[in-house]
């Protein structure tokens, strides 16, 4: 067993993957991110989504007027594809630094992703410009074949799509976002420099059976969904490798409360209001806290060509009671985590 120490201080983090929905909501949730990380990757799977350099923009700007004045953070924006997307907007807005990323969601992957792109094959000029240009793809890997069991809708995109755009555009930056398994870490780590994978706290956390063991349970609910066992210990050993790259991905994707316990509850967890002391005590468990300000803080912004931040976030060794429910502008949002004791605590 290492010693674990009782105080870490490391760069500020990132968070390469989070939802900060629009309107009221926005306005709730905002705040928790920005609290703990200095950027985000925003996703832009609004409805109707953010599909243009112009909608970036202009959503940008609402997340910018929903965050407290003196807090420092900055929205980096993404614009969704479909079989749409102009190459030109794209290049334009990322060489204005208004969009930092494009995201591809397979049509009807999940949440508000209807309009996401029905054929890869179509996407090639898109993903030809982002190639030449290096600007990130983000991919919600899973196929939506009705076929395909929702378990393996992961590991059957590498096999059906990813491999084969990797193929096409060898170059290409792609993050493979929340991964569940064994083998997108696999896949990961025998890629080029140019692949890397966000990994959110819920999936080093939970297995399937949180979901499904004792009842059913909505909040545990997530796309894609949390595999067996051998899938999360094979996530936390990437995650604490200290591989560059593995990196934070929150994927934090709030629903009111009544949107998750339903007959057809929404797919997403709520993980922002204390993701840090979530994925921390995940590297303390595994020995490996040498390991987390790179996984936190260095590893995304070297993949995104970024600066990596200035100033510093101090965590303790401090007991943590996550409450069960958190009222966000009149809704009620249920954290990951909730009523649970976290054993560690951002020092403020
Ligand atoms: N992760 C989720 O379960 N849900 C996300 C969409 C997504 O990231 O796939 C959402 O927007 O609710
Ligand atoms: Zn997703
Ligand atoms: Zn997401």
């Amino acid at each position: 067993m290492s010693i674990v120490p009782d105080s870490i201080t490391i760069r500020r983090p990132d968070d390469w993957h989070v939802h900060l929905r629009d309107g009221a909501m926005l306005e709730g949730v905002a705040q928790y991110t920005a609290r703990q990380f200095a950027r985000a990757i925003v996703m832009p799977n609004l409805s109707p989504p953010v599909t243009t350099t112009a909608l970036a923009d202009a959503y940008r700007e609402r997340i910018l007027c929903a965050i407290e004045p003196g807090t420092h953070f900055t929205p980096l924006m993404t614009a969704y594809l479909t079989d749409a997307t102009d190459p030109d907007d794209l290049a334009d807005g990322f060489a204005r630094g208004i969009l930092t990323a494009a995201k591809l969601y397979p049509a009807n992957a999940t949440t508000n992703s209807a309009h996401g792109v029905s054929d890869i094959a179509r996407l090639a000029p898109v993903l030809s410009r982002m190639q030449d240009i290096g600007m990130v793809l983000c991919i919600h890997g899973e196929v939506t074949d009705s076929d395909v069991d929702v378990f393996d809708r992961e590991a059957v995109f590498i096999e059906r799509h990813l491999s084969r755009i990797l193929r096409h555009f060898p170059e290409l930056k792609v993050v493979f976002e929340h991964i569940t398994t064994q083998d997108a870490v696999q896949f990961v780590e025998s890629a080029g420099p140019n692949v890397a994978a966000t990994i959110t706290p819920q999936h080093l956390h939970i297995n399937r059976n949180a979901m499904l063991v004792g009842g059913i349970r909505p909040h545990a609910y997530c796309l894609p969904v949390a595999k067996r066992e051998t899938h999360r210990l094979a996530l936390r050993k990437a995650a604490t490798s200290g591989s560059s790259r593995f990196f934070l991905g929150t994927d934090s994707a709030p629903h009111s409360r009544e949107a998750k316990e339903s007959a057809c509850g929404c797919a997403g967890i709520f993980n922002a209001p204390y993701a840090l002391e979530s994925y921390l005590q995940v590297f303390a468990d595994e020995g490996a806290f040498e390991q987390f300000e790179g996984f936190a803080s260095l590893h995304g912004p070297a993949f995104y060509g970024l600066p990596v931040n200035e100033g510093t976030i101090t965590l303790e060794r401090a007991e943590l009671v996550v409450p069960d429910t958190i009222d966000v502008g009149g809704a009620q949002l249920v954290p990951f985590h909730a009523g649970e004791t976290l054993q560690w605590s951002i020092r403020r």
